[in-house]
């Protein structure tokens, strides 16, 4: 089911809430709306949903309009940050919850029914669960049951507001896997609502970033990464280091540390952001840059190793680069040991707090790092 929203526009009394939002949602995909509090995410989940009015635009479903259909007829499923589960019935009636509630001619038989909820917990992974009450599970089991009971009536559509914004972070990551893994098993278009920039980054085929009720900028994690399209993306996606120095030509540089640039800049002091997924670290200094580093700390947890490292005699805020697991440093990756950070492409921003192009090293060490991106994220 793809979803299209076409000129959006909210109020909350003289508060303009939405501004012409247009967005499409491909079919099947998995899309994070992206933003600081108060951006306008949940309203716009709200509107998708059918929980809320728009002042003016329109929301089409498969091209067909839905902006007027109340929510019980757009099948949708929602999932909330604070877990909606009624705590009077035990797991296994939550999940059944919805499929009583079908109008007549829809509900399965009550052997259908007992079925259906068995196999969703399984999918959960939560199947010896059924008998127990919400009092008696974690927090994230719940959730795992809210997702289940959200997609007991094989909605088009699965809305997820916050949905692990009230977890610890190591039950956070599992369900986020949960999430994708059901996702990707089930195809189901799906739109979730978070502040977390990792999460995003980490979960999305397209991400939404918004500010101050507008669509900011719309892309793949790495597209957004590579191209940010203003200084709020940019300060608002994080994860990046700064490289502050001068150029001269195509020469960038700060003390003894120096990089050829694939293209000019304007004469001039520039930052240049470099994403720490978009960079690499070798042991000797190429043709095109010399940026000696030293190690300053080595975690190894998660899909990506994170290497927090100092620069080595010229100045620079802390930098942090992500390499694979399967890197060719050997046993030269440790502590204290001096390396040379190898940037991949990075976002340059002037003197003057100006966001400008995109820049990448000269020569042979530009293109091979540019393949380094996101391209973990589904590890
Ligand atoms: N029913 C309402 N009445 C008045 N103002 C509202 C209402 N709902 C939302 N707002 C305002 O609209 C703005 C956007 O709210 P919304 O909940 O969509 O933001 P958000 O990006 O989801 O933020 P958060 O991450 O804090 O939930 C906020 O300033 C909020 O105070």
């Amino acid at each position: 089911m793809s979803i299209e929203l076409s000129h959006l526009d909210k109020h909350f009394g003289a508060f303009h809430a939405l501004q012409d939002i247009a967005l499409t949602i491909p079919s099947g995909s998995l899309t994070g709306l992206l933003g600081p509090s108060g951006s306008g995410k949940t309203t716009l989940l709200r509107i998708i949903a059918g929980l809320e009015q728009a002042d003016s635009g329109a929301v089409l479903f498969n091209g067909q309009d839905v902006t007027r259909l109340p929510v019980q007829r757009r099948r949708i499923g929602f999932v909330f940050q604070q877990y909606a589960l009624f705590r009077h019935m035990t797991v296994a009636d939550n999940v059944a919850f919805g499929l009583r509630m079908l109008p007549w001619r829809e509900r399965p038989s009550r052997a259908a029914r007992r079925e259906r909820v068995q196999e969703l917990l399984r999918m959960v992974q939560l199947e010896h669960l059924g008998e127990r009450y919400p009092a008696q599970l974690s927090g994230g089991q719940r959730q795992r049951i809210a997702l289940a009971r959200a997609l007991a009536v094989k909605p088009d559509v699965l809305l997820l507001d916050e949905p692990f914004g009230a977890l610890d972070a190591k039950v956070r990551k599992e369900l986020r896997r949960s999430l994708r893994d059901l996702h990707e098993k089930m195809g189901i278009t799906t739109v979730f609502v978070t502040h977390d920039q990792e999460e995003a980054m980490e979960l999305s085929d397209q991400v939404v970033v918004m500010s101050q009720g507008r669509i900011e900028q719309v892309g793949t994690p790495a597209a957004l990464q590579a191209h940010p399209a203003s200084r709020f993306v940019l300060d608002f996606l994080g994860d990046r280091n700064v490289l502050e120095g001068d150029v001269d030509g195509c020469r960038w540089h700060s003390g003894p540390a120096w990089m050829r640039l694939a293209a000019g800049l304007p004469s001039g002091r520039h930052r240049l952001y470099l994403p720490s997924h978009g960079a690499s670290l070798a042991t000797r200094a190429s043709a095109n840059a010399s940026l000696p580093v030293r190690v300053l700390g080595i975690n190894e947890q998660g899909p990506a190793i994170r290497v927090e490292l100092a620069a080595e005699g010229w100045s620079s805020d802390a930098l942090e680069v992500a390499l694979p697991h399967q890197h060719d440093l050997g046993d030269q990756l440790l502590r204290g040991t001096l390396l040379y950070l190898m940037p991949g492409p990075m976002q340059s921003v002037d003197a003057q707090d100006r966001l400008g192009p995109a820049v990448s090293l000269a020569g042979p060490d530009g293109p091979k790092l540019e393949a380094s991106g996101h391209s973990h994220r589904r590890a």
